[in-house]
C-alpha cells in the first residue's frame, strides 16, 4: 500500500488534506489548509468510520479501494452530518453498493433532508454495539458537540474513540498524522481556533460529552481534523476539559480599531504600562488586519479583554462591532473587560461597547477612557491609572 497510512494493523488513515479553501465553512481562514480525515477498519465486516468533503472524492475512494483490495465495504457510520464530512456519502454508496450507513435518530433526519438518502439505514441508540469480528465498537451520542446529531464511536478493542470534530482542528496533515510526529503546539493553538469559534459555545454540551466518556479507557483520539492523538491523547482532553469550563490564564488581548492611528497610539500605550506592571501575555490585535478568529483564540485563553475603537458613524468602527458580536455567540465567561477611544465631535463608540458589555453582563473592570481625536499628555496619564486598574482587578479574580 503506498498511499494509505496505518493507525494499527487493521486500522487505516484513509483522510485528504484540501489546501484550496480559503475560507472554512466560508468564514474561518485556513492559512495551512485542513484535513478532512476518515478511517477504515478492516475486519470480518469493513467499517468506514466518515467521509471527506465532496471536493476530494477521488482520491479518498481511491485509498478505500487500496485498502479493501476487492473487498466489499459492509458499513458506513456517520459521526457528524456537516458537508465536510458527509459530502461524498452518495459517491461511497454509489461506489460500494449495498454498504450499510450507521447513525442515530437525527442522523437519520439530517441524511434524508441534505441528501434524500434513506435507504440501507441502521439507527443506532446510545451505548449501542455492533461486532465487526475481532473488533468491535460502541455508539456514544454527543448531541451539540456541535450539531444536534454529533456522536463518537468507540472502537472497544484497541481502545480508539473516533471523536468526529471534537478535538479537531484547523492544518493540513503534511506528511506525519500522529501527535508525535507534528509540531503539535501548532496544532494544538489551531484546534483552540477551532474550539473557540465553532464549538466554543456549547461548552456546557462538551463537558456533558467529557463526563460520557470519562468512563472509558482512551489510548487514541482520531478526529475527524487534524491529528491523531496516540502519544499523548490525555493532553487534548485536559485542553478540552479547561476549555469548555472557560478556564483563563492571565494575559491581556487588546483587541482595536483605528482609521488614522490614534485609537492603536492608546492601544499601544496601555499594553506599555501592562506589560510594566508585569503582565507577560499580551496580545494587542488590529481588527481590520487580523481576522476575527485570530482574536477569539486569544481571547479564549487570556483573563483580560480591552477593546478600543474609534467612533465611526455615531457608532462603534465596524470591524470592532463585528469581533464583539461574534464573541458574545460564544457565551465568553470568567472574563474581565476594559474599553478605550477616540471620537471628533458627538462620540458613539465607546458607548456602543460599554452598551455591548452590559448587555452581555461582562464585567468591565475601570471606568472606559474616551479621547477627542487624538491622545493628549493627560489623556496618556489617564490611561495609565485606567490600565493599572486593569491589572489590579486581574490579579484579584
Ligand atoms: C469616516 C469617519 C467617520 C467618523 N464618524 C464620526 C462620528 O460619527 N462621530 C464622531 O464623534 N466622530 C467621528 N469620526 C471621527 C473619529 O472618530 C476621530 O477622527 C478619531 O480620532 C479617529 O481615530 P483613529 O485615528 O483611531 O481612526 C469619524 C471619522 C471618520 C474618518
Amino acid at each position: 500500500m503506498h498511499r494509505v497510512l496505518k493507525i494499527t494493523d487493521d486500522i487505516f488513515y484513509a483522510g485528504v488534506n484540501d489546501r484550496d479553501t480559503v475560507l472554512f465553512e466560508n468564514i474561518w481562514p485556513l492559512t495551512k489548509g485542513v484535513s478532512y480525515n476518515s478511517y477504515l477498519i478492516r475486519d470480518e465486516k469493513n467499517v468506514l468510520i466518515d467521509t471527506v468533503k465532496i471536493s476530494k472524492v477521488e482520491q479518498f475512494v481511491e485509498k478505500i479501494r487500496e485498502v479493501l483490495g476487492g473487498k466489499s465495504l459492509d458499513y458506513l457510520v456517520i459521526n457528524h452530518m456537516e458537508p465536510d464530512h458527509s459530502g461524498s456519502i452518495s459517491s461511497i454508496i454509489h461506489a460500494f453498493p449495498g454498504v450499510k450507513i450507521i447513525g442515530n435518530k437525527k442522523t437519520r433526519e439530517f441524511l434524508k433532508a441534505l441528501y434524500g438518502l434513506s435507504d440501507n439505514f441502521v439507527e443506532i441508540k446510545d451505548g449501542e454495539e455492533l461486532s465487526l469480528g475481532k473488533h468491535k465498537l460502541k455508539f456514544y451520542i454527543t448531541p451539540m458537540v456541535h450539531w444536534p446529531e454529533t456522536m463518537m464511536t468507540y472502537e472497544v478493542t484497541e481502545k480508539i474513540l473516533f471523536s468526529g470534530d471534537a478535538f479537531g482542528g484547523f492544518g493540513s496533515l503534511d506528511g506525519g498524522i500522529f501527535d508525535d510526529e507534528v509540531d503539535i503546539d501548532y496544532y494544538e493553538n489551531e484546534i483552540r481556533r477551532y474550539y473557540s469559534n465553532i464549538v466554543g459555545k456549547f461548552g456546557p454540551m462538551v463537558q456533558k460529552a467529557l463526563k460520557k466518556l470519562s468512563e472509558v479507557e482512551i489510548k487514541i483520539i482520531a478526529s475527524t481534523h487534524g491529528p491523531i492523538w496516540r502519544s499523548n491523547p490525555q493532553r487534548i482532553i485536559e485542553s478540552y476539559d479547561r476549555w469548555s469550563r472557560y478556564e483563563v490564564e492571565e494575559g491581556v488581548v487588546i483587541a482595536y480599531g483605528s482609521m488614522y492611528g490614534n485609537t492603536e497610539k492608546m492601544a499601544d500605550f496601555i499594553a506599555k504600562v501592562l506589560a510594566k506592571e508585569g503582565v507577560k501575555n499580551i496580545r494587542v490585535m488590529n481588527s481590520s488586519q487580523v481576522h476575527e478568529s485570530f482574536i477569539i483564540n486569544e481571547i479564549w485563553r487570556f483573563k483580560g479583554v480591552i477593546f478600543g475603537t474609534s467612533t465611526y458613524n455615531n457608532g462603534i468602527f465596524p470591524p470592532m462591532e463585528n469581533l464583539i458580536i461574534n464573541l458574545a455567540h460564544k457565551g465568553i465567561k470568567n472574563r474581565i473587560f476594559g474599553v478605550f477611544g477616540t471620537y471628533g465631535w458627538s462620540g458613539g463608540g465607546v458607548k456602543g461597547i460599554v452598551d455591548y458589555i452590559q448587555r452581555n453582563k461582562w464585567e468591565l473592570a475601570c471606568e472606559p477612557v474616551e479621547v477627542q481625536f487624538s491622545p493628549d499628555e493627560e489623556d496618556f496619564e489617564r490611561l495609565r491609572e485606567f490600565a493599572k486598574k486593569f491589572v489590579k482587578r486581574l490579579r484579584q479574580i
